[in-house]
């Protein structure tokens, strides 16, 4: 599959993560094209990885084979408005925002559209993102090897047959870096707490979190459950936290947590 010159419209967090995927990956920067309305991010992505930027929305796609519409959803209609002079009967277009349904995009752009929904993660700047993909049946295969393969750069992927199912993605992979953020942050201010410095503390965490994900990722037989138990011995420390967590609710936290991700992805796809 020869190489696609690909825009991404908007220069911020997701495109930095992806575009910094592709091209350690090896995807020719010369092929990158990036925009975004502020100068600030578009010189760090100059400098750090080389692709071509502007300011010119209609510039850059017009000469793109695959669009990544890469900016918040409150900004997309415009975005897609002002695109919708160009013939995109020959583009792929390809959306990472959360929320907007598939087939609102053609009415944005006003004209038949060939488009799949991805949901990433930040992770994905470093080669170990996790993104949810999902296609129509009026995608070719090869705009879905395309999608996959672009997507492949930052780390691993999952199609999934509707729009509901990339909800739980969200949930699941897009916002939950941020959970774990969390999680790490709590422990780590709890160490400061207690007279650690934040240094040592974080390495120490940042170990854990990056071991426990390694344990589950390397043993497929055994459910995280299990896993848990391994570490858990009677009477001990770690019976004594995982009673706490339990007793505080942490499971019906997340729940909460994942459900109201889900609810607010559904809420965006009425207001957008
Ligand atoms: N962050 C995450 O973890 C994830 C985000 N997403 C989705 O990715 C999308 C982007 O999110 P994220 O990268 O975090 O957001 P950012 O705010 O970091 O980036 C969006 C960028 O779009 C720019 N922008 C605004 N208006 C326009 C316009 N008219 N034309 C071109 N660029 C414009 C903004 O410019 P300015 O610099 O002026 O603000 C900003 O740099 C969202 O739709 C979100 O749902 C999906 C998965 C994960
Ligand atoms: O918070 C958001 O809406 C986006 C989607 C997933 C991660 N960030």
């Amino acid at each position: 599959m020869a190489e696609k010159k690909l825009c991404f419209i908007g220069a911020g967090n997701m495109t930095r993560s992806i575009a910094t995927g592709l091209v350690n990956n090896g995807y020719p920067a010369s092929l990158i094209h990036a925009t975004n309305p502020s100068a600030p991010k578009l010189a760090g992505l100059q400098k750090s990885l080389n692709i071509a930027t502007s300011h010119d929305n209609l510039a850059a796609a017009k000469q793109a084979d695959v669009i990544v519409l890469s900016v918040k959803p409150h900004f997309m209609q415009e975005v897609c408005e002002q695109l919708s002079t160009l013939d995109l009967s020959k583009k792929l277009i390809i959306t990472i925002a959360a929320g907007i349904p598939a087939k609102r995009y053609g009415d944005y752009f006003g004209q038949e559209i060939k488009l799949i929904r991805t949901m990433p993660n930040t992770p994905t700047q470093i080669g170990v993102g996790m993104t949810g993909l999902y296609a129509g049946d009026e995608i070719s295969s090869e705009q879905k090897a395309l999608c996959e393969k672009l997507m492949l750069s930052g780390g691993e992927v999952v199609w999934v047959d509707s729009e509901s199912e990339l909800d739980q993605v969200i949930a699941l992979s897009g916002s939950s870096p941020a959970y774990f953020f969390l999680f790490m942050e709590a422990m780590i201010d709890n160490a400061k707490a207690s007279g650690m410095d934040e240094e040592k503390a974080r390495q120490l965490v940042q170990q854990a979190a990056l071991g426990a994900a390694q344990m589950v990722k390397q043993n497929p037989e055994l459910t995280t459950a299990q896993l848990r138990a391994n570490v858990t011995s009677k009477g001990g420390t770690t019976a004594q936290a995982v009673a706490a967590l339990e007793a505080g609710n942490l499971r019906g936290i997340v729940k909460q947590a994942m459900d109201d991700c889900v609810a607010r992805a559904q809420e965006m796809a009425k207001q957008y």
